[in-house]
């Protein structure tokens, strides 16, 4: 039984019922879960229409075209033709091999939880009293708010404020921390500050929501460096929970808290006495993007399936698909720091590049971070146009461990901005491997 339909839990149901085992899949809103019809798609769709400067109107037609209208009866038929059986409704544990589905029970015995995550609203006085948004709202409904605040600097809010400031809503970010995307290297939020800057968005950097108030039609904002904000509209995105209350998880012994995933090993198997429960996707909090749920999925499905197969998190990219894209992957120079790691950096801007004179868009950077004890690349962050594209290579060579002085024998195709990492890896192979040529 795979409990919760969306990335995650659609790839193990249909794998394993390709495999000829017998799956049902409990589901209690849209099969296919929250990337195709409130996330993933519809975010990136509205970006690409404001790349190609649509009307709003025509975005959102586009938009809801894409994201199928919400119906997720296709998804359920593919599901179904796979031969997995789709239950509908809110599915609870009772103990190890029992769950109940709005009060029928239905005996398993494997258990696969998928069921995603949630958004977190900041604990700022007055904000339940005054009408909000969280990322479904903004990617599902046809208004375009005169003026729109969004809380929260992360990849959500980035996109968001981007989306809605392309279109013509004044947009404001309030954003606690210092800084764009705090996760990231520096220069990548910004980067997105930058542009975001160039489009009119007000960054409010270090600020963080202290009250709201309703006032008359619109909305009033107090931050905590005493700075005010009117709006008509507010829209959340503070972060995501994994969603683990409410399940039952604890009837099978495992220990549930708020605000953190399932507990998962390296198979992604539940820790608990008698074994049989799994989990993959946002629930397990070590996913965040809807790639890492469905790499978790294939490797729950290998293990049930009787290969045994162990996931490997050091090389998943994480995207932020704005203008400039800002994708990362690896260890960030904040978490070598967080893990004591001697890293080298070297970088490059991709205004050097011919490509970039041939785009006429000089804005961007790239980064590459190598481990100076080990002598081998363990991250990268690049801010750019198309970087969701020509930065996989990177991925791989974290992934595969490769030596710095073959990486800096890689050939690129002129003009691209993939020959923006050549520099890069001649100067780290220079350094850590004492290769004699030098960028
Ligand atoms: C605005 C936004 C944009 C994003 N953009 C990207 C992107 O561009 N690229 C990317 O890789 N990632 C992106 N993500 C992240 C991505 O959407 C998630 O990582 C991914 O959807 C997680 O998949 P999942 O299967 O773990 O969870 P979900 O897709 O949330 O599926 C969980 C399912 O479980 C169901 N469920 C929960 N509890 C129960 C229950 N008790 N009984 C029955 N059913 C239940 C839910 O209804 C839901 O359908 C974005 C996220 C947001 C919010
Ligand atoms: N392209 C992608 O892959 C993609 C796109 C969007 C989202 N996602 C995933 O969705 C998840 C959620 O993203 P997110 O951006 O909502 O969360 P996040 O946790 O990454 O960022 C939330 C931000 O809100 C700020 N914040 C929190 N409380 C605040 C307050 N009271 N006032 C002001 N700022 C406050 C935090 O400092 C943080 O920077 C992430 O796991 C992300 O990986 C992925």
């Amino acid at each position: 039984m795979v409990l919760g339909g969306g990335t995650a839990g659609e790839h193990v149901a249909a794998g394993l019922a390709r495999a000829g085992r017998d799956v049902a899949l409990v589901e209690d809103h849209l099969v296919g879960g929250r990337s195709p019809y409130f996330a993933c798609v519809p975010s990136k769709s509205l970006l690409m229409s404001a790349r190609r400067g649509e009307t709003w109107e025509l975005a959102v037609a586009r938009r809801d075209r894409l994201a199928a209208h919400r119906a997720d009866d296709r998804a359920a038929a593919r599901l179904a033709e796979d031969g997995v059986t789709v239950v509908r409704g809110r599915g609870r544990i009772l103990g190890p091999g029992l769950v109940d589905v709005d009060g029928t029970e239905h005996a398993c015995d494997d258990l696969v939880v998928c069921t995603g995550s949630e958004p977190v609203l900041p604990p700022a006085d007055g904000l339940p009293g005054v009408p909000v948004w969280t990322s479904d709202e903004a990617l599902s409904v046809p208004d375009l708010p005169r003026r729109l605040v969004v809380l929260g600097g992360g990849p959500v809010g980035c996109e968001m404020a981007q989306v809605y400031a392309a279109f013509g809503s004044q947009v404001s970010v309030v954003e606690a921390s210092g800084r764009l995307l705090t996760a990231e290297a520096p220069f990548a939020g910004e980067a997105l500050a930058d542009s975001l800057r160039r489009m009119g968005v007000d960054l409010r950097l270090g600020a963080a929501l202290a009250l709201a108030e309703r006032k008359d039609a619109c909305v009033r904002l107090w931050l905590s460096d005493g700075g005010t904000i009117d709006a008509d509209r507010v829209l959340s995105a503070a972060g995501r929970r994994p969603r683990v209350e409410g399940l039952g998880l604890e009837t099978l012994g495992v220990a549930v808290v708020p605000g953190e995933g399932v507990p998962v090993d390296e198979t992604c198997a539940v820790p608990c006495a008698g074994g049989g429960v799994w989990a993959a996707g946002d629930v397990t909090g070590v996913a965040r993007t809807a790639h890492a749920a469905r790499y978790q999925a294939r490797v729950v499905l290998s293990n049930l399936l009787g290969k045994r197969r162990e996931a490997d998190y050091r090389a998943i990219p994480r995207v932020v698909h704005t203008t400039p894209t800002v994708y990362s992957v690896g260890v960030s120079p904040g978490r070598a720091a967080e893990l004591g790691i001697d890293l080298v950096t070297a970088g490059y801007d991709l205004a050097a590049t011919a490509r970039a004179a041939v785009e006429a868009d000089d804005r961007g950077r790239v980064e590459l971070y190598a481990d100076r004890a080990r002598g081998l690349l363990i991250g990268a962050t690049a801010a750019g146009l198309y970087a969701e594209e020509w930065m996989s290579e990177i991925a791989l060579a974290i992934r595969a461990e490769t030596p710095l002085s073959l990486l800096a024998d890689v050939v690129h195709a002129f003009p691209t901005y993939g020959e923006s990492i050549e520099a890069p890896l001649r100067d780290l192979a220079g350094r850590l491997c004492g290769t004699a040529e030098r960028p």
